[in-house]
This record gives C-alpha cells, structure tokens and sequence, in this order.
C-alpha cells in the first residue's frame, strides 16, 4: 500500500498541471496515477504526426453508441492514455474561451469562475512554463485561405486570444522548436526528482475507497492482485470528461438507481454523474488542388481557423483548415488538397455517460446525442455553406480549388448527419454547482458533492462548454484547483 497526502487520478492536461502546483503551493506528498506508459512514441512529439496516434496504445480508442441523428454511426472519441493525457494526442492549439462562457459559469452559481476571476489564471498560464507558438510562417495554402476567409467578408483578427475571438486568425500552438509541448514536458518532468513526488505509469484505477461519507484512497489490480494507495488529505480525479465520472460510478457515487441496476452499493446519491455530456462538432468541406500543397515541419496541418456566426448575433462556429483532404472511409479522391472543416462551438445538444450494465469494468457507453437539437444541425450547414464560399473565393483560384465533398446538388442536412464527427471537446459531465438535485456534481471549490476528501478537476468540471478548443481552459481549471486545495490544507 502506499500512502501520499494527495492522490491525483490521470496525468493528462489537467492531472500534470495540479501534481506540479501541489508541489508548488503546499508542502504535501503528492502521489499521481495514470493508466498510459511514458510519451515515448516518436509520433506524439512531431505535430504532424498526430493523426497516426489514433487507435494506437495511446489512445483509449472509445466509440460512441450509434448515433440515432448522424446515420446511426459511432463516432470515435480519441482520448489520451499516456503521461499527458489527451495534450499528447491533440492538435496543440491554444485558446481561452470567452469572456462570457466564464460569466456564464459564474451566473450559475458558481462564484471564483467569471471572467474576472480566471483572466489573471489566463494570463499566468501564458507566462508560465508552457510555451505558446505565434510566430511562425504558415503553409502557402493556409495563407491562401486566410485570404479567402477575408475576401468572404470575415475580417481578420491577429489576435483570438486577446478578449474578442470573432475573425479569421492563425492558430496559437503549444509547440516549441517544432515539437509538442504537453503539460506533462512543462509542468511535471522538472519536478520528476522531487522526494515529494511519486508517478505511477500503466496503472488503471478501477475503484475509490469510500467509506463513511468520506474517499480515503484508491484501487487497482497490478499482476492479478489489487494495489492500494491512500491519501491522507485528499483523492483528486483527474482522469478527463469521459474517466472521472465513470470511476465515480463505479465508485457507487452517482445516480442511486443506475448504481443499483449496476449492483454497486451507493456511496452518495448524485444524478449528475455522468450527465451533461457537451461536446463540438465538425464536419468537412474538402477540396482538390492543382498546385501541390506543401507542409511545413513542425507545424500541424490545421494552422488558421474562424470564429464566426451561423446566424447573425450568434458566435457559434469555429471552422478551421487543414492543409489536406480529410476523407471519411466512403469517399476517394486525390491526395492534394485541403479542407474547409466546418466546426460547431456552441452546441444545444447535450448527452450522456454511463456504464455498461452487464460489465461495469468495460468502456463506458458514451451517448453524446449529436445533433439531437435541430438548431445544430442548421448550425453546421450553414458552417458547410461558409466553407464552400471561401474555397470558391479568387484567392484559392491560383490552386486551382474544386470542391469535391459534398459537392453539387447533395442534402447538405444529410450529407452534415453523414460526415459529423466529435472535435474532441468531451466536457461537462461532473458539472460544477450548488445544487446537486439539478445536476451539480462539484462545488465552486471542485469538492464532490455528499463525498468528502474527494474532487474533480479537469474537463468533466465545465458546467456549459467554452467556445474554443477546450485544453487551456482545462489548465486553467487545474490552476484554480490547486490554489482551492492549497488554501483549504492545513
Ligand atoms: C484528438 C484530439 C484533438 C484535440 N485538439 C485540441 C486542440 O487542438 N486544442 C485544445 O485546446 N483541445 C484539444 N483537444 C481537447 C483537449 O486535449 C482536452 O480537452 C484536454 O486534454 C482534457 O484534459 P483532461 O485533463 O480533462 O483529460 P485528459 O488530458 O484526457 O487526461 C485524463 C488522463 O487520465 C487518465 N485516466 C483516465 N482514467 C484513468 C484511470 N481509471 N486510472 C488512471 N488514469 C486514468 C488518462 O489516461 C489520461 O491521461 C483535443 C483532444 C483530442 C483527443
């Protein structure tokens, strides 16, 4: 058995991010787990590299269930199973969210989270050690399309991140000197050596320790038998938005009647276990090129993107460009292209997580119902229509662009319910707020609700999803976390 004050579940963006400032900000023994091996494949640390990290070991390699309004499909949900979590397999681009997904959260109920609260945690995150890439020359055809985006009557906005995000934009990365920088390279190798610390890799946590209202630890099989750790202050899960609730239901936390259908004793009712799954969404545009298109080493094949409206008034997609034909299984064409991906940011749409009855162990049944709500479904053509008009622009004419999907005279509602696929964003479903009988799982100070010695710190803590690419809010949240925790330690 072994025994630390803090216990940390998942060395992903947010785990490595709260292990390094525990260190920092208390004087506690921190012990972190985490499923997946060390970052060793070559793969992850070359940003062009990442779509051969799909279904490979490091990642969990989750589907959805079939998805009733998107051809029955099941979507696959790459998440990260390595020391960095889903930062080792993401496409490193960095942005905050708005000012009012952050109020939003605040006017739910849940003080310490508005805008004014976490700009200044925005802020210190881009001085710290995590490097951010803003200068850098962009592939050919990407500044072709930042042309064609303005020439479509979207202006051009230097900086996303700088308090209004609407605008065509290049990309911030988390890259430095053509590699990715994860939280786990920034946060966590310099204090590897630290006699505080103890990481604990290949280890898959299958239970917490719960007993009299109160989470004292946490338990794995290694070689056939359980393993044990237990924290003498706090567990604090940070196993990402699809791991953290399932462990809580299988922890017997979560809602009373699934737990009893799943046989497990229930340590604390809570309804919201698992519930409130939001997620982005895209779906692609795709282009032939005549001229070759080149790409740059140490770049990722997306490097400019939109934030922009479906609908006058809203702020709700996200489109964003790769220097290359991103094809589903059903469609063929030539290597040499592009695509316009057209990406929802602001989603109606709302699913859920829960266990498999029969195997409470096996992956969790993920039901993200996309495009359940009509409005998304309006939202995403009308993201499809925008990518056909900037690839018709004259400034991509010089690379001889013809649209191939979805081309002339298709249904594009049938054609978005055939080609959506997740932007990777899972979030929400330990949603913080006061209530639980209304869905909260957290408090504003990430503690479980009716469990004590327990958080939640990562993704899964969203009460409504940010509108952008969602790891650097996770930072952020892990960064409040460990200032909660430290404030609250003896
Ligand atoms: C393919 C892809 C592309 C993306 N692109 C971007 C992007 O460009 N920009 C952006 O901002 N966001 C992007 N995201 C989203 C972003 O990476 C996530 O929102 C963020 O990483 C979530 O952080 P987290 O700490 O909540 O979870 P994770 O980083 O997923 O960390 C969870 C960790 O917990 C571990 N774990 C889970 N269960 C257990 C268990 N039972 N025991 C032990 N360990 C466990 C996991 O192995 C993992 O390491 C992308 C995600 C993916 C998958």
């Amino acid at each position: 058995m072994v025994t630390a004050d803090y216990v940390v579940v998942g060395a992903g963006t947010a785990g490595s991010v709260l292990a390094r400032r525990l260190l920092d900000r208390t004087g506690a023994r921190v012990l972190l787990l985490e499923a997946g091996d060390r970052d060793t494949n070559p793969a992850i640390h070359d940003p062009l590299r990442m779509h051969e990290l799909w279904d490979s070991k490091q990642d969990w390699g989750l589907r959805t269930v079939p998805q009733r309004h998107a051809a029955d499909r099941r979507l696959h949900l790459p998440r990260g199973r390595v020391l960095g979590g889903s930062h080792a397999l993401n496409a490193m681009i960095h942005v905050r969210g708005t000012s009012s997904d952050y109020d939003g959260w605040a006017a739910l109920g849940n003080p310490g989270w508005s805008w004014a609260d976490v700009e200044p945690v925005f802020r210190a995150i881009d001085s710290g050690p995590l490097p951010v890439l803003r200068d850098y020359t962009p592939d050919p055809i990407q500044r072709a399309i930042l042309d064609a985006c303005v020439e479509s009557g979207v202006p051009y906005n230097p900086d996303y991140n700088n308090g209004a995000q609407a605008g065509v934009s290049r990309m911030q990365f988390t890259i430095a000197d053509g590699r990715r920088r994860t939280t786990a390279h920034a946060y966590l190798e310099p204090v590897l050596d630290d006699p505080r610390l103890t990481v604990l890799t290949g280890v898959e946590v299958s239970r917490l320790l719960v007993s009299r209202g109160r989470c004292r630890g946490v338990e794995w099989r290694q070689d056939g038998s359980p393993r044990q750790a237990m924290a003498e202050a706090e567990v604090v899960l940070a196993a990402g938005a699809i791991g953290s609730p399932a462990l809580l239901l299988r922890s017997g936390i979560g809602p009373a009647d699934d737990l009893r259908a799943f046989c497990v004793e229930v340590a604390a009712h809570l309804p919201g276990v698992g519930e409130n799954l939001q997620d982005h969404w895209l779906a692609p545009v795709i282009f032939g090129a005549e001229r070759p298109i080149e790409h740059t080493p140490g770049l990722p094949a997306t490097q400019t993107h939109l934030f922009w409206h479906s609908r006058p008034g809203a702020l709700d997609l996200q489109p964003l460009h790769f220097s290359a034909p991103l094809y589903e299984p059903w469609m063929s064409g030539p290597d040499n292209g592009f695509t316009l991906m057209a990406g929802l940011v602001r989603p109606a749409s709302v699913g859920r997580i829960t266990l498999p009855a029969r195997n409470i162990d096996g992956p969790p049944l993920i039901d993200p119902r996309v495009l359940s709500a009509p409005a998304d479904l309006a939202a995403l053509v009308a993201g499809v229509e925008l990518g056909r008009k900037i690839g018709a622009a004259s400034a991509l004419r010089p690379w001889g662009a013809a649209e191939l999907y979805p081309g002339q005279g298709v249904d594009l509602a049938e054609y978005v319910r055939r080609t959506v696929t997740t932007y990777h964003h899972s979030a929400g479903t330990c949603a913080m707020g006061v209530d639980p009988d209304v869905g909260a799982v957290v408090d504003p100070r990430l503690r479980v609700h009716g469990a004590a010695g327990l958080r939640v710190a990562d993704a899964s803590v969203m009460p409504t999803i940010v509108t952008g690419n969602t790891n650097t809010p996770t930072i952020m949240i892990a960064e409040r976390a460990a200032t909660m925790i430290a404030e609250a330690s003896p």
